[in-house]
């Protein structure tokens, strides 16, 4: 096992323990983009559950479409690695058009498909593949954008739909994640979303590399005020 791998399997293990992501979970569905992100996040988990943690029944779910984020992965490539770990793939088709395209549309669409099959497959824990930076990101974009000091959550029990949310990757930074990627042979970029690619998201990445030149340690100033006063509002009913 390399120490990059066994670095971001740490973390994710912490991440697991210190917010009791699995506690009443009966099955796990990973949400599968297909991107360097959710890949090394199905690769975790399959490492971890039964080692430590509870051996629970792991599932794979893909949103596809010709908008879809990850519209590029082939679901060859994906089936491929889901066979390899013994995992069950799941495909949902996303109805997004050109005309109507919009981020908050896509992505609520797409959630809307992920946790029905999760709660088709008895697995009404979803975990998603943000990591440390996307909380970051997050985090500036809702306090320039909207005023609210709030970001990604590690667990986030969505009441409504009778799912919950995990974010096993919280801890692990996205180089990290590029950098494994690139070491196991799967770095690709996957989302070729044209209104994805002007977001703002893209903006505060920008901004960030900016602020960095004057402050080094912002990013994990940041990442520690996510998780330390981010928006309760999430998870209250
Ligand atoms: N088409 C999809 N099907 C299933 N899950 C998805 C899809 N698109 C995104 N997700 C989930 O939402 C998470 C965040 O999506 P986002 O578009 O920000 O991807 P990302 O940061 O590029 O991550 P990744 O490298 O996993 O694609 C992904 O890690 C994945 O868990």
């Amino acid at each position: 096992m390399t120490q990059l791998r066994k670095k971001i399997e740490s973390a994710c293990r912490k991440a697991l323990f210190d917010f009791q992501l699995l506690e009443g979970a009966e099955g796990i569905a990973v949400a599968l983009s297909g991107g360097k992100d959710s890949i090394t996040l199905l690769l975790m988990l399959k490492a971890i559950l039964g080692r430590g943690f509870p051996d629970l029944p792991l599932h794979a779910i893909h949103v596809t479409g010709e908008f879809s984020c990850g519209a590029s992965v082939q679901e060859s490539f994906l089936r491929g690695i889901c066979d390899k770990l013994e995992v069950p793939l799941i495909i949902r088709e996303s109805t997004q058009k050109r005309e109507t395209l919009a981020c908050y549309r896509c992505s609520r669409e797409r959630r809307r498909l992920i946790f029905d099959a999760a709660k088709e497959v008895g697995a009404p824990v979803v975990a998603f593949g943000h990591h440390e930076d996307d909380s970051i990101q997050t985090l500036l974009l809702n306090l320039l954008h909207k005023g609210e000091f709030a970001a990604n959550l590690p667990k986030v029990p969505m009441y409504d739909y009778g799912v919950t949310i995990i974010r096993p990757l919280i801890y692990v930074s996205e180089k990290a994640l590029y950098e494994f990627a690139k070491q196991e042979g799967y770095a690709r970029i996957t989302c070729q979303c044209p209104v994805g690619q002007n977001s703002k998201r893209m903006e505060v990445k920008k901004l960030l590399e900016e602020i960095k030149v004057s402050f080094p340690n912002v990013e994990t100033n940041l990442a520690q005020a996510a998780l330390k006063y981010g928006s309760k509002k999430a998870i209250s009913r």
